[in-house]
């Protein structure tokens, strides 16, 4: 086994000179006040083996990452007939858009644009008012990281959902389609407030470690999922966890991943370890640039692809 504490400290050395890179998300205006040249890079393998550079202790803003984790309690609580409510195909168009909305009747492509985590919220949303369907996700995700620290930045919250102009127009438009069970104010505030999850490059590295073994959290010998639920949702995060930069993550990195606008990426390894990198910068598809710079070097350092070495 590689000396993976000398990797993550090669890369981290290797991509300082070049943080700041990229464009900081500034749409939900408390985003654009985070430094841009944070960097933070957590993994945790299998065996519970930690190994981390910069600032993997600083919690950040999740933002879509926290769509993984959604999708997870969707599928627990609905099964198989989530997918009545949301497809499984990578869209090819940015996380915001409404342009296949109108053809496909108000189906979102998959669960990781917007507006399938917002029908995704939904779901999450059945049998519960707002606020425990909030209480719900953050439940899960510290049972997941082992952290009851985990907790929403209110004021990353608020100022999505003073702001949140597309995701309203997202909720109106699939609610014209009879396609939302809740009123949109309740699925936006959970949606919103998942968003909005503070976690460090640790925490979240943890939270993701049950789909890199085969569904079971090795740290706490909980089971989260099946291994087939755990092998589904990888297969959703290679496809569609990167948006329209879904193809390039593959064929750069290799690996299943989810980004968010808060310039985290969780990527997984199957059998092998969980990764988180944060840094704020993002690609023209709002993924985080120095940070799948990051993940494509440990791809090549370490022979994980799940495509062969
Ligand atoms: N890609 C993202 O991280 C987008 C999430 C963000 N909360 C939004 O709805 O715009």
């Amino acid at each position: 086994m590689a000396d993976l504490q000398a990797i993550v400290d090669e890369i981290h050395e290797k991509l300082t000179p070049r943080l700041g890179e990229g464009k900081v998300a500034d749409y939900i205006p408390q985003l654009a006040h985070v430094d841009p040249k944070r960097f933070g890079m957590a993994i945790i393998d299998v065996e519970g083996r930690v190994f981390k550079a910069g600032d993997a202790d600083v919690p950040f803003s999740i933002q879509s990452i926290s769509k993984v984790f959604t999708l997870t309690l969707a599928l627990g609580k609905h099964g198989e007939t989530t997918w009545n409510r949301v497809g499984r195909e990578p869209s090819g168009s940015a996380f915001n858009s409404i342009v296949q909305l109108e053809h496909e009747e108000g189906k979102p492509r998959n669960p990781f644009i917007n507006a399938g985590a917002i029908a995704v919220s939904d779901l999450v949303l059945a049998g519960h008012t707002p606020r425990e369907a909030i209480g719900e996700i953050v439940r899960f995700v510290r049972y997941l990281a082992d952290d009851e620290t985990i907790a929403i930045d209110p004021d990353v919250a608020k100022s999505e959902q003073a702001t949140g102009y597309r995701n309203f127009a997202l909720a109106n438009f699939m609610r014209s389609f009879n396609k939302l069970t809740h009123p949109v104010e309740h699925v936006l505030g959970v949606y919103f407030h998942h968003c909005a999850l503070a976690m460090t490059c640790t925490q979240l590295a943890k939270s993701g470690l049950f789909l890199a073994a085969s569904g079971r959290n090795p740290l706490t010998g909980h089971t989260v999922v099946s291994k087939q639920r755990a092998r589904r949702i990888n297969a959703l995060m290679l496809t569609c966890g990167h948006y329209d930069g879904s193809g390039d993550f593959a064929y750069r990195v290799g690996l299943p991943g989810k980004s968010g606008v808060g310039g985290g990426i969780l990527a997984v390894a199957p059998g092998r370890a969980s990764v988180a990198v944060w840094s704020p910068g993002l690609n023209h598809n709002g993924n985080s640039l120095i940070g799948s710079l990051a993940l494509e070097m440990l791809a090549t350092r370490t022979g994980w692809s799940v495509f062969g070495h």
